[in-house]
């Protein structure tokens, strides 16, 4: 039997699935959670049973080994060659590609090459490849690029304001990210709301560790909160989101601890948004704890938190001049209530209305109320399917 997996290395997790292809059944998957935070904790879920190990996971490259233990541990493969096809997430493709690329040794080079696109993700995801590259070197492995989705965005959206040359020289723009959740999300919403995705205007809101907000007309993506890197856009668990850049050098100026640019886009990046703000936690189930248990800090970052969710969500009702619909997803839009009863409440004006005894936790599909003339959705995303349908093209091509 064939088997493909799919490694999808986000900032603060590493979710895999093991998959039969091209019957695309779920053998088994995981998600190691919580990577470099005190208490990161490993779930494989395999014949409807979960397996949580709560255990330290400094960083992304230790998940992968782990994920290799797990594999054998649990007999789902006898031999590592049944895994024919390998697909990786990864965040930031740039100019280079504007679809899923085979991963060779130049693919990998350029991966890494342009990892100050995506330096929470780009390093981790190219660390992953080499380490299945050394580990499977037989299996079909495909690069799926997070950015391959947004390259539909028109240039008044994707470019910055700011002298033509930067972008000319440099490729500076924007390039969004999680495209193939917010892809896979949009296709799943349209079948929910029983109308093909090229005829809907989409807002699709996908909230996790890192979050971003797009705007999808006719299927493709027309603009999306992310930027030059995810660090653009809402805030979210570690980061700022959209900053006024004039912040920088006056931080440099006058903070002892903070000397160069690098350090204010470090502090943006790892020590700013939830946790930043809250100083209890970067993650929205601690949060809400502390939010509830009336953590003056923890109330503040979370009214943040769903102000600029409002803010963005608002901005791309009116970049499509209207929505069909609002479609929750990742950690924290499929799970947590709260967010998009904030959120929805917070925007009723544009329509919007939720019944709540369908808001809860693990709802899906459709949550509004009849007279709502903007349906909320709640799709979960998976873009571990998407990736290994990629894988599957890829192998299909290569038998030809
Ligand atoms: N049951 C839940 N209620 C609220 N938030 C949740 C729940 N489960 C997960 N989350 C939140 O989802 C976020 C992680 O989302 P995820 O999409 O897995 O992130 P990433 O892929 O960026 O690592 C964390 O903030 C986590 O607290
Ligand atoms: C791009 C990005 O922020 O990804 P994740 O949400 O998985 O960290
Ligand atoms: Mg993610």
């Amino acid at each position: 039997m064939e088997k493909t997996l799919s490694v999808n290395a986000g900032s603060s997790s590493l979710k895999w699935q093991l998959y039969e292809m091209p019957e695309e059944k779920v053998i088994a998957k995981g998600i190691f959670e919580r990577i470099g935070l005190p208490d990161s904790v490993a779930t494989a879920k395999i014949d409807g049973q979960a397996h949580v190990r709560k255990q330290k996971i400094v960083d992304h490259l230790q998940a992968v080994l782990l994920l290799m233990d797990t594999l054998i541990h649990f007999n789902l493969v006898d031999d590592f060659r049944e895994i024919t096809g390998v697909g990786h997430r990864v965040v930031a493709g740039g100019e280079f590609f504007k679809k899923s690329a085979l991963v060779t040794p130049e693919v990998l080079k350029q991966i890494k090459s342009i990892s100050h696109l995506a330096p929470l993700h780009n390093p981790a995801n190219a660390a992953g490849i080499e380490a299945f590259l050394k580990l499977l070197p037989d299996a079909v492995s495909v690069a799926v690029f997070d950015t391959a989705f947004h390259t539909t965005m028109p240039e008044k959206a994707f470019r910055y304001p700011i002298p033509n040359q930067y972008y000319e020289k440099y490729a500076v723009r924007k390039y969004g990210a999680h495209g193939t959740s917010h892809m896979y999300v949009s296709q799943e919403a349209a079948k929910i709301l029983g109308k093909p995705v090229e005829e809907l205007k989409l807002i699709t809101a996908h909230i996790g560790n890192g979050a971003s907000i797009s705007a999808i007309d006719g299927g493709k993506s027309v603009d999306t909160s992310m930027g030059f890197t995810p660090l653009g856009g809402v805030m979210m668990g570690t980061r700022s989101g959209e900053m006024d850049a004039s912040v920088i050098p006056y931080l440099i100026a006058n903070d002892p601890e903070l000397n160069d640019a690098q350090d204010v886009i470090d502090m943006f990046n790892n020590r700013s948004g939830i946790k930043g703000v809250s100083e209890v936690t970067s993650d929205m189930r601690d949060l809400q704890d502390a939010r509830l248990s009336g953590n003056k800090n923890a109330i503040l970052a979370y009214e943040m938190f769903v102000d600029r969710l409002k803010k963005y969500i608002s901005q791309y009702f009116g970049v499509l001049n209207g929505a069909d619909a609002l479609i929750f997803t990742a950690g924290i839009g499929e799970n947590d209530e709260d967010v998009r009863r904030d959120v929805v409440q917070g925007l009723s004006w544009f329509g919007m209305e939720i019944i709540p005894e369908l808001n809860v936790r693990g709802a899906v599909g459709d949550i509004s109320t009849p007279e709502s003339t903007v349906k909320v959705l709640v799709v979960p995303t998976d873009e571990e399917l998407v990736i290994a349908r990629d894988v599957e093209k890829f192998k299909k091509e290569l038998k030809k």
